[in-house]
């Protein structure tokens, strides 16, 4: 764990090191804290560029779906795909032979930018401007480039409708099969209809990509086998009962429904069968006192949200307060009853709301005593940090790879640095001299001139 966070941090993590649970037995310890414990690999390890003050937070929330739930990129990103292509030419009447296409799931990345009218995939920079552009998988040489995106006056906002944001791992694989589609659409003019540009194309993919997350075609999938398409990850309940046993609140705001959130974190929370199957109750609520499905972010940040909450009965998955599906008047205020944690302290579970109804549930004063847990970087940080004020920590598990290879290749950035330092005191010394031996020729030219120029005259 990162020292940067501050001295709270340190406090509960020492604390939940010294602590055993209910069954007495002592847990092993999964956090490094400044007296030692267990050292933690660099790409685990936690940064800011902000400090935070732990003292000062009272609520710790969790976004599920990449942030709790790490998907496995080669199984449930080809779920994906293949759902996705299904529906294209299933449902949307593309070519039959889209069904033969394969889908490599390291080849795109977040942070890219599609063109939708051009066709094209774009890295830009942080000051928007296009370093690396695709044509479909063709790359575009700098003048189709600078003729596409840098001849404008005005500098162009890469924004919806025209452009789509990859910012989130759910879209590598909406981002791939766009890319497919341009190369065969440039390639067999014939087989796709004419009315479809690639704007169209786009449209439709975004379409299908959106119906399999909402019919079930991903969700049942990884209903029915969790470990095939999610990591597990064992220090998960470790954090949660750590952060309890601190005193803080915790909470799940996800945009899943109840139904599939309970699966999910069942299997990343609850006890495993013998024979990998994992067993479903509702043991993992013991981790929470609030947990919001259903939540629609980002619109769940807006202060102007007057989205109704329901309470979710657990075990039916049904919603109580409406009637026959009607929502039932809300006045504005959650109930009382609501309000208190119930005496045993079971978790309070909800759909939909809003962010007011949140801070009521939890009694939360100020918003900066909350830290919010998530990946996507619009439907979970960006609002809730900028305009609410809460505390943010982003899940960004690409950077896992990266900060070990800085790390890996640490030794040699420094040889690097060294030759290059050397190199260019060298340089900068040579210069130097340079500078004075062409000073001192001129001083001796102009002597030299004013001296003929005193004879001649
Ligand atoms: N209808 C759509 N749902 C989508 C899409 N991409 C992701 N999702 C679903 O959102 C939640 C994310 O949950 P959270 O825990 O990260 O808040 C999850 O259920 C996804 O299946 C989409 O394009 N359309
Ligand atoms: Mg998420």
């Amino acid at each position: 764990m990162d020292k940067g966070l501050g001295a709270g941090i340190g406090d509960i993590i020492s604390h939940f090191q010294n602590s055993s649970c209910s069954d007495g037995v002592q847990e092993p310890c999964i956090w490094a804290s400044p007296g030692g414990a267990r050292k933690i690999d660099i790409g685990k390890q936690i940064f800011c560029n902000r400090s935070l003050n732990m003292k000062n937070i009272v609520a710790v929330g969790f976004d599920m779906d990449y942030t709790l739930a790490q998907y496995k990129p080669e199984t449930f990103e080809s779920l994906a795909y293949d759902g996705t292509v299904r529906k294209l030419v299933y449902d949307l009447g593309y070519p039959e032979e889209l069904l033969e296409w394969s889908f490599d799931w390291k080849y795109m990345v977040r942070g890219l930018v599609l063109d939708k009218k051009r066709g094209n995939i774009l890295k830009m920079d942080r000051h928007k401007y296009v370093k690396v552009a695709y044509h479909g998988f063709r790359e575009m040489s700098k003048e189709e480039k600078v003729e596409a995106y840098g001849n404008t006056l005005i500098r162009d906002a890469f924004d919806e409708p025209d452009y789509a944001l990859i910012d989130t791992l759910f879209s590598l694989a909406e981002a791939y099969l766009f890319a497919q589609l341009v190369d065969f659409m440039d390639n067999n003019p014939g087989k796709v209809s004419k009315s479809t540009d690639y704007v169209r194309m786009y449209k439709d993919v975004r379409a299908a990509v959106d119906l399999c997350h909402r019919d079930g075609t991903l969700k049942q999938m990884v209903a029915k086998d969790p470990k095939t398409y999610i990591n597990e990850d064992r220090s998960i309940v470790p954090m949660l009962k750590m952060l309890r046993e601190s005193g803080r609140s915790t909470f799940l705001v996800t945009n899943s429904l109840w139904d599939y959130t309970t699966i999910v974190m069942n299997f990343l929370c609850g006890s495993h069968t013998l024979d990998g199957g994992i067993t479903c109750n509702s043991d993992w609520l013991l981790y929470f006192d609030v947990v919001i499905t259903g939540s629609a972010k980002p619109g769940f940040f807006h202060e102007d949200n007057r989205a109704n909450l329901f309470q979710v009965e657990p075990e039916s998955g049904m919603l109580l307060n409406t009637d026959n599906g009607t929502p039932m008047p809300q006045v504005g205020d959650i109930s009382p009853g609501l309000l208190l944690k119930e005496k045993n302290g079971t978790c309070r579970i909800f759909q939909g709301g809003s962010v007011g109804h949140l801070h009521k549930l939890l009694s939360i004063e100020s918003s900066s005593q909350v830290l919010y847990v998530g990946d996507h970087i619009y439907g979970d940080i960006l609002r809730s940090k900028k305009v609410l004020g809460w505390r943010t920590m982003l899940v960004v598990p690409e950077l896992e790879r990266e900060v070990e290879l800085l790390w890996e290749l640490r030794d040699l950035r420094k040889v690097s640095f060294r030759s290059f330092h050397h190199t260019s005191s060298m340089f900068y010394d040579n210069l130097r001299m340079l500078k004075s031996s062409i000073r001192s020729d001129s001083q001796y030219i102009a002597t030299l001139i004013g001296r003929l120029q005193y004879r001649f005259t």
